[in-house]
């Protein structure tokens, strides 16, 4: 499959101690998935580790067809995962147009690298010249993804996109993300707390609760039956068993 595919991974902090076990995901390439779930349910940990950040104890990441080796973060960007973490991890220190330009490697790349984030985030352009750490929220947001996207990814992870930003600004950024999706072939996976923002963006979703999929189907589908998620918010793992939506 074209994208990416996760089997039965377990991941966490500690080898005896797994927060994320047995997930199985499939994220095709050109859509968006949102992973959703209580806090503490493991969706930053399972980003964590396809970024290459955290062990794996157990399963298989597979990009475009191609095995991804666990715990190295430079291979996870070489197979096409970037990730944009929480923090966001800016130079804060570092203008605009540095943060960009230090996160394209090749030299004859770094004079095209801020044109072409600018196209996808127009509202940085006043905003090249001023340090990281004074950019607004979204703006700050905007960069970290438009930094990301210099890494050409096939899978982009993007850990909490809407925290502590305006409804606008989220509105703003989830378009960019879907025209990326649709003009570059690649593949967004979101972890989102607000499920309805998700339900709207997302081709698909899936709920995780302390640290397994209970419930994966179409974001259509799940939108249509809001009890559904709430169920599994609430810890009724019987869904996946049962086969409600099938897994991801
Ligand atoms: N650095 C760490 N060391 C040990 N355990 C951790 C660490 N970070 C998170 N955990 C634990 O791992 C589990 C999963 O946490 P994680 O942050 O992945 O959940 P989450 O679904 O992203 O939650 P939230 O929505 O609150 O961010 C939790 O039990 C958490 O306490």
């Amino acid at each position: 499959m074209n994208g990416l595919t996760i089997r039965n991974l377990s991941t966490g902090y500690f080898p005896q101690r797994p927060c994320v076990r047995g997930v199985d995901l499939d994220v095709e390439k050109g859509t968006i998935t949102c992973l959703l779930g209580p806090n503490g349910a493991g969706k930053t940990t399972l980003l964590l580790s396809l970024a290459g950040l955290l062990p794996r104890f157990g399963g298989e990441v597979i990009v475009d067809g191609a095995a991804v080796a666990a715990g190295r973060p430079r291979d996870a960007v070489r197979s096409g995962m970037v990730l944009v973490p929480d923090d966001r991890a800016l130079f804060r220190e570092l203008s605009t147009v540095d943060n960009l330009r230090l996160a394209v490697h090749e030299r004859r790349r770094r004079s095209d690298a801020v044109g072409e984030v600018l196209e996808y985030f127009p509202a940085l352009e006043k905003r090249l010249r001023v340090a990281a750490g004074r950019l607004s929220g979204g703006e700050q947001q905007m960069l970290a993804i438009g930094r990301a996207l210099l890494q050409r990814p096939k899978v982009l992870l993007i850990d909490e996109l809407s925290m502590g930003l305006a409804p606008v600004i989220v509105d703003e950024i989830l378009s960019v993300l879907r025209r990326l999706v649709e003009e570059r072939e690649m593949s967004v996976v979101l972890v989102e707390q607000h499920v309805r923002l998700a339900l709207e963006v997302a081709d698909r979703a899936a709920v995780l609760v302390h640290g397994s999929v209970v419930l994966a189907d179409s974001a259509d589908s799940l939108g249509r039956d809001p009890g559904l998620i709430e169920r599994a918010y609430l810890g009724d793992t019987t869904m996946a068993r049962t086969g409600i939506g099938g897994v991801l």
